[in-house]
């Protein structure tokens, strides 16, 4: 599965967020698409979705123009969304959570759980009682179940401690591994983008500066100096 977009402008209200995005995600990639506060990666992501409409340009899905399908139609093509803020139900238990979705395919709660064996010792444990590291893990795995062709991971490593965040980018390089297409924001280089094959800037609502990961991994400059132009500074890990 290829997810494209061309020229892609969005916003509220009358106004506009994003001004003309163009990016691409195809299957067994992990791009990771970095801005600052504010930048347009929740919009954008949103966009993607069809929970934000489209202004201009358009969303391909394996070629196939989707900019004006609602979201469930992009869902059955196998789009899904983990949001930012770790949507978990605080009276649901874990294994609660993990058979709300009815899994027809590869991922099954048994397998999403071997990802996440911290989550598994909590299975019992209801959603309020989860920390935020174990909600957000809750959220993907919940997310997998829909057996995602494309995962949209918005800011997943948002507030955790740096090693429940590498924990999450190693299972967001495992998912690639097994043939989704994912596209994860973080608003600085981070353990999120770490295993990124991809790493595009989001300044003002535009693409801009855009290179391959093994590339930025040896040399994050290019990153930091497109991020550092357009805000403040931005340190890496
Ligand atoms: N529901 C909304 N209604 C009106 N304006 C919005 C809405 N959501 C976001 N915005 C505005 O759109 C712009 C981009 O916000 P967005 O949340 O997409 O950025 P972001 O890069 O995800 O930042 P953050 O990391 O802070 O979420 C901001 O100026 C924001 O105030």
């Amino acid at each position: 599965m290829r997810l494209e977009t061309t020229g892609l402008r969005a916003g509220y209200h009358g106004g506009t967020v994003l001004h003309g995005v163009d990016i691409t995600v195809a299957s067994g990639e992990v791009h990771a698409l970095v801005g600052h506060n504010g930048a347009g990666k929740t919009t954008l992501v949103h966009a993607l979705a069809g929970l934000v409409p489209a202004t201009g340009g358009r969303v391909l899905l394996d070629g196939d123009d989707v900019t004006r399908h609602p979201t469930h139609r992009r869902a059955r093509r196998g789009l899904a969304l983990v949001p930012q803020g770790r949507r978990v139900f605080a009276s649901l238990t874990v294994a609660e959570h993990l058979t709300l979705v009815k899994a027809s395919g590869p991922w099954t709660p048994a397998r999403v759980l071997d990802l996440f064996p911290q989550l598994a010792q909590r299975r019992g444990h209801r959603g309020a009682h989860l920390s935020g590291g174990e909600q957000q893990m809750l959220a993907f795995a919940r997310a997998l179940l829909a057996q995602p062709a494309v995962l949209l991971l918005d800011e997943p490593t948002e507030g955790l401690v740096p090693a429940l965040a590498k924990q999450i980018a190693e299972t967001v390089a495992s998912v690639r591994d097994e043939g989704t297409a994912v596209l994860v924001t973080a608003p600085s280089l981070d353990s999120a983008t770490s295993t990124a094959d991809r790493v595009t800037v989001l300044t003002g609502g535009k693409t801009g500066v855009s290179a391959d990961g093994d590339t930025v991994r040896a040399d994050p400059g290019v990153i930091v100096a497109a991020l550092a132009l357009h805000g403040e500074a931005t340190p890496t890990e």
